[in-house]
């Protein structure tokens, strides 16, 4: 009995020893799981929701950009969402749509007042009669009548123009965009001139609803990578970049390049057979192996040995949307504090000049209003696609300093995936400036929920090009995801360095007129 009893409480002592075991076992288990690898770095998500924990309430009512709903509209409608939303997968949505559809896309926007569009449009014209005939154009060879008085009938090109406002280019959620990108890419060309001015080959094309686009020719397959023994001021311009940086301008929130579409265009019916252009007519030739090419004039590559060819007639080639006449809205071009000496031997101030930027800070007109961090941002658009090329940007005029700054011509940008290069971050290590909304986006789409390089798949892929061949190889896409983390990390070094000296001049408050907003739904 007393050796029973003896056995049976020797196996209690066992079996308590082995569920304390497995216990442990199942802590240690449980205690890993929550460091796997697979999960999103945690600090980042983390301090995601706490940065973002302030503007969490924004209704869906105020997504819509368009409908430019008063703050005090949208106060009654706010309701609680959660800024950071389930996967996009789980609902079926593309993480594009996903990205365009947050509430960073959609901040709630002031009805725009009259003197900050860049048109002025005449109200609609009520007794739409015979008057109006004196309006519509006579008809030319090769295009259409247009009625330009009755807003109903105006080309899409013409809505671009006067959509063009003091901020941006063209609204978040255009509806004007698809019509617009469809005109690009299947208008018939009426003509094809070269664009004189610039250093290569381009040309104008002619629409016959009075359109015009600006062509750049395909010069390097999308996995080439530009010859590293080239300097950035003798690299090619790419159709692909100039199709690309539209597409990362629009998705980084900025809207500030012209709508850019590719195009497969027929050397011989669409321009060779067309053009007036006699100088450009004369450098068409066939190459030995029967492919219709030719180089036109221009500074850079435009001789026998760079001559752009069709295959045999079908040339690749991006088309962007021709801003408004300079004779209509005059812009300004201003040189970039910034620009690189264009010279194999020198150097320019700012890469010697560690406080260069102190000195840039007190000069007009980076001194006031938003032109240092509107430029920070442009910056960041050209690290991210690696463009060197950056010498100039333009303004239109009439909206004087407080406008948004032109990101024209980013042909020279994706030449180099396998190397990203820091000096092009210069203006934003040196100034540790950044507007906070820019400073969101980017932190956004470095979630695995939004990822820049599916992000920008998922929008290249609506080109028309991208049936030819995917507009950006994966290891341009990849090299995107690389760069971001290189720009949040260098805005973490400067609220390091900022917090260290017990300042915080990091962040460009641009998101504080609608403090009231989110502090009267919290
Ligand atoms: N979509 C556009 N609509 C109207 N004008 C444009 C457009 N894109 C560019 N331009 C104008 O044409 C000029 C030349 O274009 P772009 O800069 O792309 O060519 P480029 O040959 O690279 O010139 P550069 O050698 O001067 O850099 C620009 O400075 C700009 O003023
Ligand atoms: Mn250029």
């Amino acid at each position: 009995m007393l050796r029973m009893r003896r056995r049976s409480r020797t196996i209690c002592l066992y079996l308590a020893i082995i569920t304390i075991f497995l216990h442990l076992v199942l802590v240690l288990f449980s205690a890993s799981m929550y460091h796997l690898p697979c999960d999103p770095p945690l600090p980042t998500r983390m301090s995601i929701h706490r940065e973002l924990a302030h503007i969490h309430h924004i209704s869906p009512v105020i997504m819509d950009a368009n409908k430019n709903l008063s703050v005090k509209e949208d106060k009654k409608a706010a309701v609680d969402i959660t800024v950071i939303r389930a996967e996009p997968a789980e609902s079926g949505m593309s993480k594009l749509e996903a990205l365009f559809d947050h509430p960073l896309y959609n901040l709630p926007s002031r009805p725009i007042p009259e003197e900050d569009w860049l048109f002025k449009v005449q109200p609609n014209a009520k007794n739409h009669d015979k008057s109006s005939q004196m309006w519509v154009s006579a008809s030319r060879d090769g295009y259409e009548d247009v009625d330009w008085k009755n807003s109903s009938s105006h080309p899409p090109w013409l809505r671009f123009h006067l959509g063009i406002s003091r901020w941006q280019l063209y609204p978040h959620r255009d509806p004007n965009m698809e019509p617009l990108t469809q005109h690009l890419a299947n208008s018939r060309i009426v003509s094809a001139v070269q664009r004189s001015g610039g250093t290569q080959l381009k040309l104008v094309m002619s629409f016959p609803n009075y359109g015009q686009a600006m062509l750049k020719p395909m010069k390097q397959e999308r996995n080439e990578e530009t010859n590293y023994n080239l300097y950035y001021f003798s690299d090619f311009e790419r159709h692909n970049a100039e199709i690309a940086a539209f597409h990362l301008d629009r998705i980084l929130g900025y809207r500030r390049i012209p709508p850019v579409v590719g195009r497969l265009v027929d050397v011989v019916k669409e321009i060779k057979d067309i053009t007036t252009d006699l100088k450009l007519a004369r450098t068409f030739f066939t190459s030995p192996v029967g492919n219709v090419c030719f180089y036109g004039r221009c500074s850079y590559y435009c001789s026998t040995e760079h001559a752009v060819c069709g295959r045999p007639t079908a040339l690749e080639a991006s088309l962007a949307v021709m801003l408004p006449d300079p004779a209509l809205a005059a812009r300004r071009s201003w040189r970039s504090p910034w620009r690189r000496s264009y010279s194999r031997t020198k150097l320019a101030e700012w890469e010697t000049n560690p406080d260069y930027c102190s000195s840039v800070k007190r000069t007009a007109p980076y001194n006031k209003g938003t032109r240092l961090v509107d430029f920070i941002d442009l910056v960041i658009l050209d690290f991210l696609m690696s463009n060197m090329d950056r010498h100039h940007y333009e303004t239109f005029e009439k909206f004087g300093n407080d406008t948004f700054l032109l990101h024209l011509d980013n042909g020279r940008a994706f030449g180099r995936h396998s190397k990203d290069e820091p000096s092009i971050l210069a203006p934003l290590k040196q100034c540790c400036r950044i507007r906070r909304s820019t400073w969101y986006r980017l932190r956004l789409l470095s979630l695995p929920q939004y990822q820049l390089s599916d992000v920008m798949r998922s929008s290249l892929s609506h080109d028309p090009l991208s049936s030819v061949a995917p507009l950006l190889a994966e290891p341009h896409l990849a090299a995107l995801d690389r760069r971001l983390a290189a720009v949040l990390q260098t805005v973490s070094g400067c609220l390091k360095q900022q917090s260290e000296k017990g300042g915080d001049e990091v962040f460009y408050e641009d998101l504080d007129h609608l403090k009231d907003l989110f502090a009267s739904a919290d």
